[in-house]
């Protein structure tokens, strides 16, 4: 594999004016991060990044953003980035992901936010009908030259390095010969989402951690890798790096129901790793009030409240409907008097009782097929939201191939063995 104008010390030259950091050198530069908080539509906006790096994240990336919306429409552009977006105090290290399918508007888009952030990201998992539709995203995966192309014009014109997010095929070999060439098209860090693209919505199932593996294991060792998909409680992320010795874990729906999905080291504080909904929502709240200029994080408010209370709404549907009422344009006074100061005054009731240190407590359950344990959480702290899959209705083959590897007989089992006693001694620092 080669990359133009690559130097010694992990820098590369292009027609651009500034040399620009290579993977490894811009991995170490951003301070290692292992935690990653996933591009999210409507969802990993400044607010919610600010919020979740106070938690243990130390990397986020922001929605994906359409590349020829944002080079054409300074409307556009105004509602999803603002001035505080990419600050060097609050908001970085950061990685701003697009979709696209032009190489011109893709290289314009880029071009506006390079001063602002570390990396740029090529989306190419989106499974939805809009990507479909607009043929960027995961609909990408057939048309391999285009990719290179993508990723190629902005590895040789934009002052940032870029950076890719994929899914993968059912055939490991077409994967590795597919994030090959992604990674030979000058891509500095790769983030596997490890499902196929019919894995979404109610098909959704387990992410495959053994071709996300089997990725690692056959890529260039020096490739910054991350790897994304099931990641409900702070151990997985220990779990995931063990199992892939992948260099950092992207997390979406863990982290949205629970930012504490990433306060890996401080695991026996509960209020760190399920934070009381009360104290997260206001510590959220004030975020939000304090980015001004962020049309995006004003947004994607009610979408947040609704996940961070998701637990506690059934047990108080009077919030729920006051909740329900709120948009975008309602002032941040009502939002307080209905919604959050009524949670707070809830929670505080709750905390008043006698028994509440009987209560208060998380309970483990059996380890599950997929490796993990569930946790029983009080609906008063955030906790994660999953939809009871065994995974059979979304990829049979992950099911098949854990089973084989509880199976005391096979192979897959001694190496998974291994696994576990390695996981008592990981660290995701
Ligand atoms: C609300 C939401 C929005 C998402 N938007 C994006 C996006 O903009 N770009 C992208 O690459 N993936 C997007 N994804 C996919 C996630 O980044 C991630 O790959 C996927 O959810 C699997 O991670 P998880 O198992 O931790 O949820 C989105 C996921 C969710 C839940």
């Amino acid at each position: 594999m080669t990359l133009p104008n690559n130097s010694a010390d992990g820098s590369s030259t292009s027609p651009s004016a500034k040399p620009k950091l290579l993977g490894r050198a811009l991995f170490e530069k951003i301070g290692k991060p292992t935690k990653i908080v996933a591009p999210m539509v409507d969802q990993s906006e400044l607010a919610w990044r600010i919020l979740s790096r106070r938690y243990g994240a130390t990397l986020a990336y922001t929605p994906m953003f359409h590349a020829k919306n944002f080079a054409t429409s300074e409307k556009y552009r105004r509602d999803m980035w603002c001035d505080q977006d990419g600050c060097s105090r609050t908001d970085r290290p950061l990685v701003v992901q697009f979709c696209a399918n032009d190489p011109d508007y893709l290289l314009e888009a880029a071009k506006l936010v390079q001063d602002k952030c570390d990396a740029v990201d090529l989306n190419l998992g989106c499974p939805q009908g809009i990507a479909k539709k607009g043929r960027y995203g995961s609909f990408l995966m057939e048309d391999w030259d285009l990719i290179h192309k993508l990723i190629r014009t902005l590895h040789e014109n934009l002052d940032v390095p870029v950076t890719a997010k994929i899914r993968v095929f059912p055939e490991r070999e077409k994967t590795l010969d597919y994030a090959k060439m992604v990674l030979d098209a000058g891509a500095q860090f790769l983030t596997v989402h490890g499902r196929l693209r019919e894995q979404k919505g109610q098909q959704t199932g387990l992410a495959d951690w053994d071709i996300i593996q089997y990725l690692r294991q056959n890529l260039p060792s020096d490739t910054v890798f991350f790897a994304n998909g099931n990641i409900l409680y702070p151990e997985d992320i220990s779990r995931c790096m063990n199992k892939i010795h992948c260099d950092g874990v992207m997390s979406a729906e863990g982290n949205l129901y629970n930012p504490g999905v990433f306060n890996t080291e401080d695991a026996v504080d509960k209020d760190k790793t399920f934070p009381r909904v009360d104290k997260l929502l206001r510590e959220y709240f004030e975020i939000v009030k304090s980015c001004e200029g962020s049309q995006a994080s004003r947004i994607a408010m009610k979408s947040h409240f609704f996940k961070i209370l998701r637990p506690f709404l059934p047990h108080h549907t009077d919030i729920r409907t006051n909740l329900a009422s709120m948009n975008a344009k309602t002032s941040f006074d009502d939002w307080d008097e209905k919604v959050v100061k009524k949670v707070e005054q809830v929670v505080l009731e709750i905390f008043q009782q006698e028994d509440i240190d009987a209560k208060d407590v998380i309970t483990t359950g059996e380890t599950e097929l997929w490796g993990g344990a569930y946790r029983q959480v009080p609906y008063w702290r955030c906790q994660p939201y999953f939809r009871p899959v065994n995974g059979v209705t979304g990829d049979k083959r992950v099911v098949e191939s854990l089973k084989r590897s509880n199976d005391p007989d096979t192979a897959d089992s001694q190496q998974d063995k291994k696994c576990k006693v390695d996981d008592v001694v990981a660290s995701t620092s």
